[in-house]
């Protein structure tokens, strides 16, 4: 496809096309499933594949896949019109976009975790997690002051290494904690996947936005 030809390509997709980020990884298998309740079944789908664009004209969609944390991103800045995205994220991340529904998927909970054997009262000084505004935040409306130290992943060895008295991560099973010698000390909010749109999107793709949240509605 030549320069221009590529230009219009991109230009009439984006308009004619209800564009939706999904998050890669964990969330992908459950908002595929929802899409098959409804009736819309994207074939090909898949993080197996390297695509990453996958259009469907008989919906007049086109599904993207990204990294977990970049949908907020892609919602915000109106390349996509709806997104699919962890509370975690959006609260972590406060992108300006609008949320809509609770989907209910991928449940868990944001906890604030500490070694199993740590006595009860014990102050907390040093916090690993993925999730330092949520971590923030939280001390914060305690009024009690701590240090916080990002990581990227694999948040339990803090503890264990003793690099924080505690972690603010997500808890599901509680299998991770069990196996690595932790708690959960306080539960910060429960976690699910959100549908979210883009302000502009929200407005102007309005119909299709609309018919597409009313379907979704009808079977979370
Ligand atoms: N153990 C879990 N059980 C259920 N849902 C989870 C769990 N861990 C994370 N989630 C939810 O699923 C979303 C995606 O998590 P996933 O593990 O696929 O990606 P990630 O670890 O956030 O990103 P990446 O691995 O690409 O850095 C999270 O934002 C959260 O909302
Ligand atoms: O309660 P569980 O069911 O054990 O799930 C909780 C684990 O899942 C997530 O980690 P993930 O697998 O995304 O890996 P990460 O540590 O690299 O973020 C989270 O950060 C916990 O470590």
């Amino acid at each position: 496809m030549d320069y221009i030809k590529y230009e219009i390509w991109k230009r009439r997709s984006a308009l004619e096309f209800l564009t939706i980020a999904l998050s890669k990884g964990r969330i992908l298998g459950e908002t595929m499933e929802l899409f098959n309740r409804i009736k819309m079944h994207f074939d090909n789908v898949s993080e197996d594949s390297r695509k990453l664009v996958f259009e469907f004209k008989d919906y007049d969609m086109r599904l993207i896949l990204s990294k977990p944390t970049d949908v907020p991103t892609f919602v915000e800045h109106g390349v996509a019109d709806l997104g699919v995205a962890g509370k975690d994220v959006l609260l972590e991340d406060r992108k300006d976009v609008f949320e809509l529904l609770d989907l209910k998927l991928a449940r868990c909970r944001m906890v604030v975790a500490v070694p199993e054997d740590r006595a009860p009262g014990v102050p907390i000084y040093r916090v690993a997690t993925k999730y330092p505004h949520i971590a923030e935040s939280f001390f914060l409306k305690k009024a009690q002051p701590v240090e916080i130290i990002k990581l990227n992943g694999s948040v339990e060895l803090g503890p264990l290494l003793g690099l924080s008295d505690a972690i603010v991560d997500i808890v599901a099973t509680g299998h991770t904690l069990r196996e690595n010698h932790l708690k959960v000390e306080e539960v910060i909010c429960p976690i699910s996947a959100r549908l979210i749109a883009n302000q502009v999107s929200f407005r102007l793709k309005s119909g299709q936005i609309q018919e597409l949240l009313g379907k979704i509605k009808a079977v979370v």
